[in-house]
């Protein structure tokens, strides 16, 4: 059973418990014993348990009052002891057991979102993000309640039932068999449950994501939903998920709601069979009204534990879809994964000569089953003595998904340190697909990435991504304040960014202007996502962010064409002074943003068209003249070539 392992690194815990359940349920089944006492001796034999004795004291005329108000105290205290310790341990049961599912619970919360955060955009993908909350959230507090639960029940139940059996045949084995039959009835009740729920609890945490996903796909796309009029389709895709979940749900708890009238039902009934069955022993005189009461109080002990022992049986298969569904996501291996090995070997050297294009003479150790490769490590995590990164792609081709086109196809570059490469084309030519190769955030499919000759599968991912300063397309931010969003990554070295360094970034990226004139400055609140700015500055903040960094290389991913063409120049005319030795990666879709750039590669359709300086492109490669021509005029190209050119 999947919720069972949870337990595993809580045995002191589940030991605990079960100590103290084992005292617990002794203490209730004193209980009865000492009420069929109170009955047979206090009440019926004045406190005198020696029915000979009795007789005599009787005969003596002795006052039997205070013995057997002395009797009756007695015993009643006993009881009230029993009763208390009942109530103390479970108190103490409860706490424990709390306790353990709520770490249960922080642990699985933990190891799921620390597995999550590895993942790949891939195995994003294939979960879905909504069903990764989902599983994070629902499934992680199901299991913690079942586990809490399960702690109190599942070692109770057995306990009470056997107790009970026990008590059942010392007091009385000829009424037994009203037990065997009570207890077959309430299994039978709870196989129908069983047997309908089932299903149902299985398929509601589908149901849960389904309705988190609709939700969610809403709540992103909300002004376009409101702009479109679709808020009557939506609400009406919302409610059929929500409708289905709902249905299943109704149909559950009134299930479960009818067990408790039918436990109730067949509880009353036993009770009734045993006061009938048992008059005739009492009336004969082989059995006492006490024991009848026990064996009343017994039968309800045994009925509880079934009962208990069929809740269990219930909630465990729904709880074990969650374990399952927990499980695929931690047995999930990320796709990009860190290096095994640590040994540092010559043949994981990419040619540093930058041989792209034809085979490197020092091989990759191949990638292992699991996709991994054997690190260099040493030189991996060593800071290279050049401040700017020398990346260079060898041949690469990449698909998205195994089916897939190639989303790149023998792509070969190198970017020089200090250098600003810039990379064009039309739109899904595969600009982006580069960027996230250097990042790492997928692993090509052949071919290498390397960073100062050293394929990027060969480095930590931290290390990796230290060197770099990355502006991504869709620009986003945190909630917190300017300052904490522009500091976000800290230095490439792992510094703190001082207020000097965030307000130069700011500046460079033509955003402390708004900044300053924003109550509060650099402790402006940025709200979640930074939805209280506009895309335009929200692109100014992610471009200082980058730059704050101070990386080895910047990877700007067409974050200018969110600015106008003003602060777009003025962003392109400061920067060379602080990238300075950095090399820069720059993804552009304006002409104009990559005409002083030492080298352009143009990707058509995944595949390189051209490299080259503006001047020798607008020569060699009529994709880029095309892309050149329709946004800015001969003229226009001819006078920037001359200003421009390569720096
Ligand atoms: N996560 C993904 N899964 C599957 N295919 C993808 C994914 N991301 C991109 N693609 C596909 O890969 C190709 C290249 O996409 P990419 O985003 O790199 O293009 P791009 O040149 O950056 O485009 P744009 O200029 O519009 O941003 C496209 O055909 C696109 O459909």
């Amino acid at each position: 059973m999947g919720v069972i392992r949870f337990f595993g690194q809580h045995k002191g815990a589940v030991a605990l418990v079960m100590v103290l359940l084992l005292i617990k349920a002794g203490c209730e089944l004193a209980i009865p014993v000492l009420t069929s006492q109170i009955v047979d001796v206090g009440i019926a034999q004045s406190g005198v348990e020696d029915v000979d004795a009795l007789e005599g004291l009787k005969a003596a005329g002795v006052d039997l009052f205070p013995l057997q108000m002395a009797y009756l105290l007695r015993i009643g205290g006993f009881m009230l002891a029993f009763a208390a310790g009942s109530m103390a341990l479970d108190v103490a049961v409860g706490y424990v057991s709390s306790r353990t599912g709520a770490k249960i619970g922080r642990s699985l919360r933990s190891r799921l979102f620390n597995r999550v955060v590895a993942f790949s955009d891939a195995e994003i993908n294939q979960f879905s993000a909504a069903s990764l909350i989902t599983r994070g959230t629902n499934d992680v507090v199901l299991i913690q309640n079942v586990s809490t639960m399960l702690l109190r029940m599942v070692l109770y139940a057995p306990i009470l039932a056997i107790g009970g059996v026990v008590m059942v045949m010392a007091t009385n084995p000829e009424l037994g068999w009203i037990v065997v039959v009570a207890v077959a009835v309430v299994f039978s009740v709870i196989a129908v449950l069983f047997r309908f729920t089932l299903p149902r609890f299985k398929i509601m945490q589908k149901l849960i994501d389904k309705v988190n996903l609709v939700a969610r796909e809403m709540l992103t796309g909300l002004p376009v939903v409101r702009a479109f009029n679709r808020e009557g389709y939506e609400e009406g895709r919302f409610d059929g998920a929500s409708l289905k979940l709902m249905r299943t749900q109704l149909f559950t708890n009134r299930a479960m709601a009818a067990m408790m009238p039918a436990m109730m039902l067949v509880m009353n009934l036993t009770s009734v069979a045993i006061v009938w069955f048992g008059s005739a022993g009492v009336a004969a005189g082989s059995m006492q009204t006490g024991d009848l009461i026990a064996f009343i109080t017994y039968a309800m002990v045994i009925i509880m534990g079934c009962l208990m022992m069929g809740m269990i049986s219930i909630m465990l298969p729904r709880a074990d879809v969650a374990a399952q569904r927990i499980n695929e996501v931690l047995a999930t291996e990320p796709s990009v994964q860190d290096p095994v090995s640590v040994s540092a070997t010559a043949s994981n050297r990419v040619s540093a000569e930058g041989d792209f294009g034809r085979p490197s003479s020092g091989a990759l150790t191949p990638p292992d089953e699991s996709g991994r490769v054997s690190a260099p490590v040493e030189d991996a995590s060593r800071p290279s003595p050049a401040r700017g990164a020398r990346v260079v792609f060898d041949d690469v081709t990449f698909r998205y998904s195994d089916e897939g086109d190639p989303a790149l196809s023998h792509v070969s570059f190198a970017a020089e340190p200090g250098q600003t490469l810039a990379i064009v084309g039309p739109t899904g030519s595969g600009k982006t697909t580069v960027v996230k190769l250097i990042e790492r955030f997928f692993d090509v499919t052949a071919g290498s990435v390397s960073v100062d000759g050293v394929d990027v599968r060969a480095m930590p991912q931290a290390d990796l991504r230290a060197q770099f300063g990355y502006v991504p397309q869709k620009a986003f931010l945190f909630e917190g304040t300017v300052a904490s969003n522009i500091a976000y990554g800290g230095g490439a070295g792992g510094e703190a960014v001082s207020e000097d360094v965030i307000r130069g970034a700011l500046s460079v990226a033509c955003a402390l202007d708004f900044v300053e004139a924003r109550e509060g400055g650099l402790a402006s609140p940025i709200s979640q996502g930074g939805a209280n700015v506009s895309g335009g500055q929200r692109q100014r903040l992610c471009i200082a962010r980058a730059l704050a960094r101070k990386p080895r290389a910047y990877l700007f991913d067409d974050c200018f064409s969110a600015l106008d063409y003003a602060t777009d120049a003025k962003v392109r005319a400061a920067l060379p002074g602080w990238t300075e030795g950095s090399t820069v990666i720059l993804v552009a879709q304006r002409i104009s943003t990559v005409l002083s750039a030492d080298r352009i590669v143009v990707l058509d359709e995944g595949r390189v068209a051209g490299v080259g300086t503006h001047r020798e492109l607008m020569e060699t490669c009529p994709e880029y003249r095309e892309i050149a021509l329709s946004q800015l005029s001969e003229e226009e190209l001819s006078g920037e070539c001359v200003e421009g050119g390569a720096r």
